[in-house]
């Protein structure tokens, strides 16, 4: 059993509930099509590690500096299989990343696929259609250049934790590395309930050595190393969407 830091994680079964998120994904024909995730995956235990998962994202960036979607996807659930592990007090969380994940790949398997290949496609496609809502929700509350913003802000938050991870001491608390990157990132867009939500979920997170071993890299010291290898791929494709979102005036979409 993983060890917990805080009080309301004690108890906790990290692996043994079957997630909501899963609920919804199996629950409605249409989606499971669009995501399909054996059970092994429901539950983490799909062999696979972090680095596995840190790797995928490596693979968005093309040459000439394009963010390919389908990669950025599949990292993205590669990330919400490590989530689904932490305990179902994270599937609200969990839920709201798949959500946004389905909608992208409902574009991706759409008449308009092509023009949903990469990033910088997205954005030119939808600007150029009026598909985006810039000011206000309206039209279109689903767009992929607002779906993606949200997925990107995560992408800091996770930068940081990672991070945060990877520097820190032994005896650091998660809780405490996680609430600082989310101060740092995705808490500037949340209101106040999610906030207080997010935060009480933070205290039933696993000690520092039990995420470093969850990895399923080797030691704890090559767990670090590994982030040390894998976060520079991270942090330019968040770099390049930053860019692309600034220079087309996106960093805000409602
Ligand atoms: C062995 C180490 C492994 C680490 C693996 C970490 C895996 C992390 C997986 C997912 C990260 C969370 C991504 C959260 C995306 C949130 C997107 C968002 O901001 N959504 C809000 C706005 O969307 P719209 O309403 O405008 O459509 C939405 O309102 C939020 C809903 C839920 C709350 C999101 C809280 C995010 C907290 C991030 C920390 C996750 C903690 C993971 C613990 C390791």
């Amino acid at each position: 059993m993983i060890r917990r830091e805080g009080k309301v994680g004690r108890g906790l079964r990290p692996r043994s509930v079957v997630y909501t998120s899963l609920d919804f994904l199996v629950g409605s024909g249409r989606r499971k099509t669009l995501l399909p995730l054996s059970p092994a995956m429901a539950t983490g235990d799909d062999g696979h590690g972090l680095k596995e998962v840190l790797v995928t994202f490596k693979k968005c960036l093309t040459d000439n500096q394009e963010v390919l979607l389908d990669p950025y996807l599949e990292g993205w659930k590669g990330l919400v299989r490590f989530l689904n592990t932490m305990g179902s007090i994270f599937s609200f969380i969990s839920k709201d990343v798949v959500t946004k994940i389905q909608i992208m790949e409902e574009f991706r398997s759409s008449e308009r696929k092509d023009s949903y290949v990469s990033l910088q496609s997205m954005v030119s496609y939808e600007l150029s259609n009026d598909l985006v809502d810039l000011k206000k929700p309206g039209d279109h509350p689903a767009s992929g250049c607002r779906t993606i913003l949200r997925l990107h802000r995560a992408l800091r938050w996770l930068q940081l934790f990672l991070e945060g991870l990877r520097t820190s001491d032994t005896d650091s608390r998660t809780s405490v590395l996680c609430t600082d990157a989310y101060n740092a990132s995705l808490a500037n867009y949340h209101p106040w309930i999610i906030r207080k939500a997010t935060t009480v979920a933070f205290y039933t997170l696993p000690t520092r050595d039990a995420f470093l071993e969850n990895m399923k890299v080797g030691t704890h010291e090559e767990a670090v190393e590994m982030l040390g290898e894998a976060l520079p791929s991270i942090c330019e494709v968040y770099d390049v969407t930053q860019a692309l979102y600034s220079q087309h005036n996106l960093l805000d979409l409602p």
